[in-house]
């Protein structure tokens, strides 16, 4: 019997603008979202009874059905119920690097992985398109997980146009292990606060004006500018987040006051906070500044760097 190892891999927004509601209670947006060579390994192997099990070293990742990786099983199965009946259940390991409740697409990536994962197991061949529309039915994040790299995603996420790839861009990610911030939350509370016009007043339009360049941070993107890429980041959702979670603040606030960091910016929904910088070196050094200014032992720091791949195998037996 056949199994497989998958790398997949979190990523990060080097941008997010919401342009609106819309009726399906989802927000329409325009993203840039890039992979990072952080990454949990996922491993995928058929069973001889028809059940769906989930393990994982992490306390925090659940087993049961709330775990998107059971769920992307789960809809594999009813997406080919004769393969399912030839092949047997399915045993998903989750070896979790990427830190929950991030923001960084850890569940979507976990998800990306098992729907690539069953397709090998069951000989099924499906297109990257097909995947991505089966990625779809599972949440917002998870077609552009399939393939990665750098890409504009439009609609409510799922929508995705590659753009050229910016590999090795040296990054240090900061996350409260213990700060968990709801996607659900962040979403409903930018659009109570800022409602379809999301102009509150003469000062904020000046402000969205200067910081809203989606055009330009491609062009940015074109030109393989990094510092041009860092100066032009951006996420509408700091404005919800930043201040109702002031460990999120002060994380940005540092980065931002740290000689080498070339821009920062909160990833997603959060609480992770992420900081462009120029070299490895300068990425070390940086996180053990930050590791000096809060000792505490519940903020996670990591250097990572921009990859240009989605899910990969590792290993297959
Ligand atoms: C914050 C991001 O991670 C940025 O990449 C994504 O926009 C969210 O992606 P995700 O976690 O896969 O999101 P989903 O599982 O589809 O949705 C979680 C919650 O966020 C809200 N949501 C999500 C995407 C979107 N375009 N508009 C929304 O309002 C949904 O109402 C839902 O309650
Ligand atoms: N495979 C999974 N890995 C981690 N968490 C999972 C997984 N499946 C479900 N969860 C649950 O989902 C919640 C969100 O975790 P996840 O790591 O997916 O968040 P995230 O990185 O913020 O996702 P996104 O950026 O897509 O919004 C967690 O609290 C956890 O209980």
């Amino acid at each position: 019997m056949r199994s497989y190892t998958l790398i997949a891999p979190a990523k990060i927004n080097l941008y997010l603008e919401i342009i609106g509601d819309r009726p399906d209670g989802f927000h329409e947006l325009a993203m840039i979202l890039q992979s990072i060579d952080l990454a949990d390994q996922i491993g995928v192997r058929s069973l001889s009874t028809d059940t769906i099990r989930v393990h994982s070293q992490h306390t925090q990742v659940p087993t049961d059905k709330t775990n998107l990786a059971y769920r992307a099983a789960e809809l594999m199965v009813k997406e080919f119920p004769d393969t399912f009946a030839k092949y047997g259940g399915v045993e998903i390991t989750i070896d979790k690097h990427i830190p929950v409740a991030a923001g960084l697409a850890g569940g979507s990536t976990n998800a990306a992985a098992v729907l690539v994962g069953i397709d090998l197991l069951w000989n099924l061949g499906l297109t990257q398109t097909e995947l991505e529309e089966l990625g779809a039915v599972l949440g917002s994040d998870v077609p552009f997980c399939i393939a990665g790299g750098t890409v504009i995603a439009t609609g409510r996420g799922e929508q995705l146009s590659p753009l050229p790839s910016l590999d090795n861009i040296y990054i240090v990610l900061a996350k409260y292990r213990s700060l968990e911030v709801s996607t659900a939350w962040a979403y409903k509370t930018y659009r109570q606060q800022y409602g379809n016009t999301y102009i509150k007043d003469t000062a904020d339009l000046v402000a969205r004006a200067n910081a809203v360049h989606s055009g330009a941070i491609v062009k940015a993107i074109a030109n393989k500018d990094v510092t041009d890429i860092a100066q032009k980041l951006h996420n509408d959702l700091e404005r919800v987040v930043l201040p109702e979670y002031p460990q999120v603040l002060q994380l940005r606030e540092l980065f931002a006051a740290q000689e080498g960091v070339i821009g920062t910016m909160m990833s997603g929904s959060g609480p992770s906070v992420f900081a462009l910088v120029e070299s490895q070196p300068q990425a070390e050094i940086i996180k053990q500044k930050i590791r000096a200014a809060i000792p505490d032992e519940d903020l996670e720091l990591f250097v990572t760097r921009t990859t240009s791949h989605g899910i990969k195998i590792a290993s297959s037996v």
